[in-house]
């Protein structure tokens, strides 16, 4: 029986000289299969590099030839827009610019001569025809809306680069109260995530922009005590949208807190008029009683009428206009905070709340027409029984006074309606 030592070492050379034979070839098949691996590694390697830049390549022109943003082009419309064509004027980033309230912001703001340029992503939460045709009245007015959303960062700070915006009118949102409960991820991406997003890329921009944002009045949530100030408690949202809104409050308050950017927060109350929002009961029930479909009217507990303080827009604008012209600076840059700034919340309502029937019967009354109506309790999903907004503050800081009245306000509004959707005597044209 060969020894250990043997069997490792063997004594017979014919045995060792065959081993090692069987030893070199194993090497070499190994050390040519390694080198073959090694060079097929190497193919590997250099076919991924080859995909990669050719992706990265692929990237960058897709980016520069069709993507919504960027090129030497679209920087220049950027900067046409944002150009302020009047003494001590603002150069304002519009998000949400071919929303309702964005569009007729964004319109006033041009209309006195600051720079505006618009920003919206024209998502389909609602009908993106109507979107698309306020970007066109925006357009025609030499206003630039791009097309991206608030949480594309690189974009955003392409746009800081570009113009040096003094103000941001943020008002890009997901919003709508009952929608939460289908959606809620929509919420956290638009209200929470965005806003971040947004308010990263004003930090880091230099010079540092003011901020004036739309917060909203359900965060009063479950709070029963009339009118609502903002002083008011705001711990018991009654929705997620609320919730975000809520958050975005406290979100905003940290970046003032840490960067010293200038905040102001609207808490709009139910802000209705021309080019307005179709997911709005106003909206929805003025085209279901012209089609001559029923509308669901909500009712609360004990069958008391909900009731909303109906805000027109061109109030709303007065508003978020003097909420621009009273903002104080920023006063960071680049990411550091140089002393304190302005941080602000509004109310911006009209102090009159009016019943959902009776915002029915106004609508009747325009449209002569009656609804068919279906009285039904109203769901648990989100909606709270009124609103009603104490603006003494708003009066006093912005010189916020509203002037419209529900009864006027839906008689422009339906004017409006009957004609962007082409009616002519109650009937299509
Ligand atoms: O102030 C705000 O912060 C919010 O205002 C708005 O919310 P709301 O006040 O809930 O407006 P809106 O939906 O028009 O319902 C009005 C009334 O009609 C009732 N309503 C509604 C639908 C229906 O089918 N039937 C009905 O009775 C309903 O119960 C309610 O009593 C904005 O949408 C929201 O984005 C946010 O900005």
């Amino acid at each position: 029986m060969p020894s250990l030592e043997e069997e490792l070492f063997p004594s017979t050379p014919g045995k060792f000289k065959d081993r090692s034979h069987t030893m070199n070839r194993q090497f070499h098949r190994c050390f040519s299969s390694t080198s073959t691996m090694f060079l097929w590694a190497l193919f590997l390697i250099a076919l991924t590099a080859s995909y990669l830049s050719f992706q990265s390549f692929v990237d960058s022109g897709s980016r520069y030839f069709s993507s919504s943003w960027g090129g030497l082009h679209w920087e220049k419309q950027v900067r046409t827009s944002g150009q302020i064509r009047r003494q001590h004027g603002f150069s304002v980033l519009v998000t949400g610019a071919a929303g309702f309230v964005g569009t007729h912001v964004s319109l006033a703001l041009k209309k006195r001569g600051d720079g505006v340029v618009g920003l919206d992503n024209f998502n389909n939460y609602y009908d993106p025809s109507l979107k698309k045709a306020r970007k066109a009245l925006l357009n025609s007015h030499d206003i630039f809306i791009v097309e991206g959303d608030v949480n594309d960062a690189r974009m955003l700070a392409k746009l800081f680069d570009v113009v040096a915006f003094s103000h941001v009118m943020h008002l890009a949102a997901q919003a709508g109260v009952r929608y939460a409960m289908e959606n809620p991820h929509s919420y956290v991406h638009s209200n929470i995530a965005g806003l971040v997003t947004l308010l990263e890329a004003c930090k880091n921009a230099d010079p540092q922009p003011a901020i004036v944002w739309a917060s909203s009045s359900s965060v009063y949530g479950l709070n029963d005590k009339v009118p609502f100030s903002e002083s008011d408690r705001t711990d018991r949202p009654a929705s997620l949208y609320a919730a975000t809104k809520k958050a975005g409050e406290e979100i905003t308050h940290t970046y003032n807190h840490i960067y010293g950017l200038s905040v102001t927060g609207l808490r709009f109350f139910t802000v209705y008029g021309p080019w307005g929002r179709p997911d709005m009961a106003y909206f929805s029930f003025t085209r279901n009683i012209l089609q001559g479909k029923p509308i669901t009217v909500y009712r609360g507990k004990n069958k008391v009428d909900l009731a909303r303080d109906f805000t027109y827009i061109d109030d709303i604008v007065k508003g978020c206009v003097g909420s621009l012209d009273t903002a104080g600076k920023s006063t960071g840059s680049g990411g550091k905070k140089r002393g304190p700034a302005m941080h602000r919340i509004f109310n911006l309502g009209n102090t009159s709340p009016v019943t959902v029937p009776m915002m029915v019967s106004i609508l009747e009354k325009h449209l002569k027409m009656k609804a068919k109506k279906n009285l039904v309790e109203m769901p648990g999903n989100g909606d709270v029984p009124f609103t009603h907004a104490n603006i003494s503050l708003a009066r006093r800081e912005l010189g916020y006074k509203p002037t419209i009245q529900l009864e006027v306000g839906l008689k422009k509004f339906v004017r409006w309606y009957l004609s962007y959707y082409h009616y002519s005597h109650g009937k299509p044209m």
